[in-house]
């Protein structure tokens, strides 16, 4: 292919960009290095297309060996190229990739003036590492990363240098009660083990006691602060998204009250130094509009001593890189997350990538015995390896969830998804757990029965007072509840602030978004249905009472933040002739007042989408009473094991499947592997 001419490159690029495989910002990219180096070779340019290609695709880079190895599936192009019988006609990655091998496409790209090597000083626009191609600000954010957190975890922390001091232990031994004959207790290492340096991470599926955890740790960092200096410590809080902040700020909330300080002395003032106040981390750095900056950075670090970042899942390489930025020398950062879950829509899997290897600990024989002193407990010899990194010592995974007890079928299928057991979910979906329900079916009639009354009738167990919801469960307060025009204004706050609370206790999720049963189509589809049923006035316009509806891009005038969701009302209004009108207005919670409504016109709400159903990329970090999944009926390279798990995971005490049984095992055999120097770190050297 080296001996292609550009037109032909071009040629190929267009045609890509035409059947949708390539965005036409990469082949710009490509026009653009061409002007960089007219004598570059087409190897090389193709490289930097399928660079640019892959980080519009998630990745921080481009895997060249995989590229070459599996062009197909790495590049995601479409399933028909690599199979084309046509030869002369074959337009497909692959055949633009015959006949070179790895070494001469490395020889190639490193040719190319638009690429440096690894080393410092560089300034070309593709950076290549390894058998990695970046995009160069991509291997800066990487770059960093990895050294912030390898300084960090080299760094003791303030509570870790005073470890002399008994108050460690008996801090831990009172917030951690030890219980006689039971099992090893992983929150209390957890916690003993992120406290110990600047950097930590406590992983674990739902329910698993993450935030438990994480509230104790702060009571025990308040103690040992105010019990040594007397200084309270600056802890903030924060998570990717409006909606995670949220939910994450009453999680917070109800464990600081529930917290039991009675046996620690001297506790007085540690509950009250325990922030429950949540922010995004958009707002806790400080974005400005326009601009990829923010108003916290290096050179203006945040003015705190703890940062506690939630769904850490979904941070993207270049959000964190910003937090590591702005993170003053001297504080502790601590993660939370569930590390199986989906990765951030934007390039990186950060918290996947760190936690690579969380599932099988790798702890030093010195880490072991340090939290056997410090807490009394012993690791699983299992979880011991004299070769661990670094940074295993300061990951820290629990394994068990009170939320889903054995017999709950939801985790039970959200366990075997993760596993990729084809066996094992096949038996979870028919076992006839009581929070299981399972249909094929996606026609009108049972998707109607799903979204107005949540199918209740496939559930085992359930009767009048206890079964799941459906939207009409909001859908018939927002008709009938709605206060007399001359009621105050609280009581439309009450009315609103109810119909949010119903909303979210059911919610439809789609696996993708084109297609039958993608989410774009799948909308108009539940918004007809419910029309159909009496549930909705969709006579009434775009702005029907009812519609709910989720913020696709922050407005920073409007306090709004991309997955906020809102529902439409209708508030009375006095017209300048006095007379009375109705007029829609969507009422969001406000963030930070619990209860609290905002209130927008919308005509104001630009960027919007309608939510009967939501993507489960989207759903991440919300959490529904009964959540239900729908998957195509065609196979896809979105449909993937950590898809089924989140999707199944956003269910508190419901979940039905809607869904073929093949689909869903095919999706489950199908994994996200995102290319990244941070992942490949974490398999490569070790502490030794
Ligand atoms: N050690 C424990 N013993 C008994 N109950 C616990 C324990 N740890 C946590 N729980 C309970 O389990 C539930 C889930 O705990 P928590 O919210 O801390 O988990 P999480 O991992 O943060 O959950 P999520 O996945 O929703 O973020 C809570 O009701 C909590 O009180």
């Amino acid at each position: 292919m080296s001996t292609t001419s550009s037109s032909t490159l071009f040629g190929l690029l267009d045609g890509w960009v035409a059947s949708g495989a390539l965005r036409s910002l990469d082949r710009a990219f490509a026009r653009f290095l061409l002007q960089h180096d007219a004598q570059a070779g087409e190897p090389a340019l193709l490289a930097a297309v399928f660079a640019s290609h892959q980080l519009g695709r998630g990745h921080a880079c481009l895997d060249l060996r995989a590229a070459l190895h599996d062009p197909a599936g790495t590049l995601a192009f479409g399933q028909d190229d690599a199979d084309s019988a046509d030869e002369a006609a074959d337009t497909s990655p692959a055949a633009a990739l015959a006949g070179i091998d790895l070494a001469r496409w490395i020889a190639a790209i490193d040719a190319a003036r638009f690429v440096d090597g690894d080393g410092p000083g560089g300034q070309a626009p593709l950076v290549r590492s390894g058998e990695r191609l970046y995009l160069r600000r991509y291997w800066q954010y990487e770059q960093s990363v990895r050294q912030a957190i390898d300084s960090r975890v080299a760094t003791p922390s303030a509570a870790a240098r005073s470890q002399a001091h008994a108050g460690f232990v008996q801090a831990l031994e009172a917030l951690f009660p030890r219980e006689p004959g039971a099992p090893a207790n992983w929150q209390k290492m957890a916690c003993a083990l992120v406290a110990r340096q600047g950097f930590g991470i406590v992983t674990g599926g739902p329910g698993t006691g993450k935030t438990t955890t994480v509230v104790r740790l702060l009571a025990l960092l308040q103690y040992l602060a105010l019990s040594g200096d007397g200084q309270r410590l600056r802890i903030r809080l924060a998570a990717p998204t409006g909606k995670a902040a949220a939910r994450l700020g009453e999680s917070i909330s109800g464990a600081v009250s529930r917290l039991a300080l009675q046996d620690l002395p001297g506790a007085a003032g540690v509950r009250e130094a325990i922030p429950t106040a949540v922010t995004t981390v958009h707002r806790l750095l400080g974005s400005k509009p326009d601009s990829r900056q923010f108003r916290h950075d290096a050179q203006n670090p945040l003015p705190l001593d703890v940062l506690v970042l939630d769904e850490a899942s979904m941070l993207d390489l270049e959000m964190f890189a910003a937090v590591l930025a702005a993170l003053p020398a001297h504080a502790q950062l601590l993660l939370l997350g569930d590390k199986d879950q989906l990765a951030s829509v934007e390039a990186g899997s950060v918290l996947g990538d760190l936690c690579q290897r969380a599932d099988a600990g790798h702890y030093l024989p010195a880490t072991a015995a340090w939290l056997a002193d410090i807490t009394g407990e012993q690791v699983d010899p299992a979880l011991i390896d004299p070769h661990g990194h670094a940074l295993d010592q300061a990951v820290a995974k629990l394994r068990v969830s009170y939320r889903f007890h054995e017999n709950s079928g939801i985790g039970r299928l959200a366990d075997a998804a993760n596993r990729g057991d084809v066996s094992a979910v096949r038996q979870a979906l028919s076992h006839g757990y009581a929070d299981l329900a399972f249909q094929a079916d996606t026609g009108d009639a049972a998707l109607r029965r799903l979204v107005t009354h949540g199918a209740a009738q496939a559930f085992r167990g359930t009767d009048d007072t206890n079964h799941p919801a459906g939207y009409s469960h909001y859908l018939a307060l927002v008709r009938d509840g709605r206060p007399p025009a001359d009621a105050p204004r609280d009581d439309f706050d009450r009315w609103a602030a109810e119909v949010l609370r119903r909303y979210g206790e059911f919610q439809l999720l789609c696996a993708v978004r084109a297609g039958p049963l993608g989410v774009e189509a799948v909308n108009e589809r539940i918004a007809r249905l419910l029309r159909a049923g009496g549930w909705l006035d969709t006579a009434a316009g775009d702005w029907y009472s009812g519609r709910p509806v989720m913020v696709t891009r922050n407005d920073h005038a409007l306090g709004l933040m991309n997955g906020d969701v809102g529902i439409t009302l209708a508030l009375p209004l006095q017209a300048p002739d006095g007379a009375l009108v109705w007029v829609p207005r969507v009422a969001f919670a406000a963030p930070g007042s619990p209860g609290g409504i905002r209130w927008v016109m919308p005509s104001r709400l630009t960027e919007v989408e309608t939510v009967f159903a939501m993507t489960v990329h989207k759903s991440q970090g919300s959490e529904f009473t009964h959540a239900a999944l729908l998957l195509p009926a065609q196979p896809s390279r979105v449909l993937t094991r950590e898809l089924v798990y989140t999707g199944v995971t956003r269910a508190k005490r419901w979940f039905t499947l809607v869904a073929s049984p093949q689909m869903l095992e095919a999706a489950v055999l199908q994994r996200i592997e995102r290319a990244s120097g941070l992942a490949a770190e974490q398999s490569g050297a070790s502490m030794d």
